[in-house]
């Protein structure tokens, strides 16, 4: 999915990996088997461990990497357990691998290097990080090789850090495709109470509602409702641990959020009064404001228009049209699809860049396609 022959170009002969030697990645999850596919298909030798032999046997099956062995020598470790437990196994691997580069992965950055800085540990080769990539299922049967392309990849350094240190975890945000940013643990842990945490609090609330909701009001949901409760599906377990290590944050975030939505439901209960109609817009306007200020694909602030193809539902039918596409030289930048329950058909959203909206559609359906709507 290239824009043009020179990126084709580059992505058929990409850079050399940063990285050297053995990975060790603690933690097979779906961070830590992510992480060891995408390293592994780059020709780095990933040595994995894990507290769960089963999780480890499934790992090593897929394709993440080997199993480590004691007699291993890594070039940096790789932390990916859940929040609870990542201070102890970052300890535990300092010691265990004296002068080897630490990083994590945890969702948060204050808690675990409190944790760490309470023991008295010499921090000096540890790095917090935290990679903005994740699906709302663990395992390392979630894993994907492509999470982290494109996606922030927090590097939490201080004045202590060497300059070595900073560059091998930053290499190994780069050989994953994403886009190392310089933070402080504080900032970092604020920033993501605003944009990820208090975000899956609003999806689960959301979609809570629908637990008693009538099957036929349900049946009639659209695209709306899924683009804003998909992450409800995320697993409790790791978002208890990562809501109470950043509470504070969270609850600045949800307090001006508890206010917003009590000034907005005021305004409906009385819908004609003077200003409740303003109120209203506002809301919404502010709404359109805040989005416009999320970053597009690949972290920069390129948008994308959308057309919507109706597929039928039988086998091939998604793949004729990937081709078709690339016949007619469209590059695709993201898809969505929708079944709605019962129909014959599904909604495939292609997002093109703007220029591509016209040929697309237009050849797409001299080939036979139908087009339900555009948004050019
Ligand atoms: N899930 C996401 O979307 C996401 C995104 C970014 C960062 N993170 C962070 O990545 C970390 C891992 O999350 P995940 O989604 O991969 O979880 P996961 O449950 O898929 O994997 C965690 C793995 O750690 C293993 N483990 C637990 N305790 C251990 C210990 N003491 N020693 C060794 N292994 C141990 C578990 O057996 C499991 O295989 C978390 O800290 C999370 O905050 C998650
Ligand atoms: O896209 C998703 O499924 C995610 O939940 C990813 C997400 C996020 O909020 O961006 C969730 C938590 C992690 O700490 C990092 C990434």
């Amino acid at each position: 999915m290239s824009d043009s022959t020179n990126s084709s170009a580059r992505a058929a002969a990409p850079l050399a990996p940063r990285v050297r030697g053995t990975v060790r990645i603690v933690g097979a999850g779906l961070l830590g088997s992510s992480i060891g596919h995408a390293l592994t298909a780059r020709g780095i030798d990933v040595a994995l461990d894990d507290a769960s032999p089963a999780q480890l046997r499934l790992a090593v099956d897929y394709g993440a990497g080997r199993m480590a062995q004691p007699d291993d020598a890594p070039s940096l470790i790789v932390v990916a357990v859940p929040p609870d437990v990542t201070a102890d196994v970052i300890a535990r691997e300092l010691s265990a691998h004296p002068g080897v580069v630490v990083t994590d992965v945890a969702s948060v950055k204050l808690q675990p290097l409190h944790e760490l800085r309470a023991r008295g540990i010499d921090l000096t080769h540890y790095i917090g990080s935290h990679p903005l990539a994740g699906r709302e299922r663990g395992g390392a049967i979630s894993a994907r090789a492509d999470l982290f392309i494109g996606r922030p990849w927090v590097v939490c350094r201080d004045g202590e850090t060497p300059a070595d240190d900073l560059a091998l975890v930053e290499g190994l945000a780069l050989d994953l495709g994403a886009v190392p940013l310089e933070m402080s643990p504080e900032e970092h842990d604020r920033s993501v109470a605003l944009v990820s945490h208090v975000p899956q609090l609003v999806a689960s609330l959301l979609a809570g509602r629908f637990v008693d909701a009538p099957d036929g009001a349900l049946g009639l949901a659209g695209q709306g409702v899924r683009d804003t409760t998909r992450i409800a599906a995320s697993a409790p377990e790791l978002w208890v641990q990562i809501l109470g290590a950043n509470a504070q944050p969270v609850v600045d975030v949800l307090d001006a959020l508890a206010a917003d939505l009590s000034a907005v439901a005021a305004a409906l209960r009385a819908p004609d009064a003077p200003g409740a109609r303003r109120a209203v817009a506002d809301t919404i306007r502010r709404g359109n404001d805040g989005v416009e200020r999320l970053p597009g694909k690949h972290g920069q602030n390129r948008r994308f228009d959308s057309f919507v193809v109706m597929i039928d539902d039988t086998p091939g039918q998604l793949g004729r049209l990937f081709g078709e596409l690339g016949d007619l030289g469209v590059n695709v930048e993201d898809l969505r699809l929708e079944h709605s329950p019962g129909a014959q058909f599904g909604l495939a959203e292609i997002s093109v860049v703007p220029d591509a909206v016209r040929p697309a559609t237009e050849g797409l359906t001299a080939r036979g396609w139908r087009i339900a709507s555009t948004n050019d």
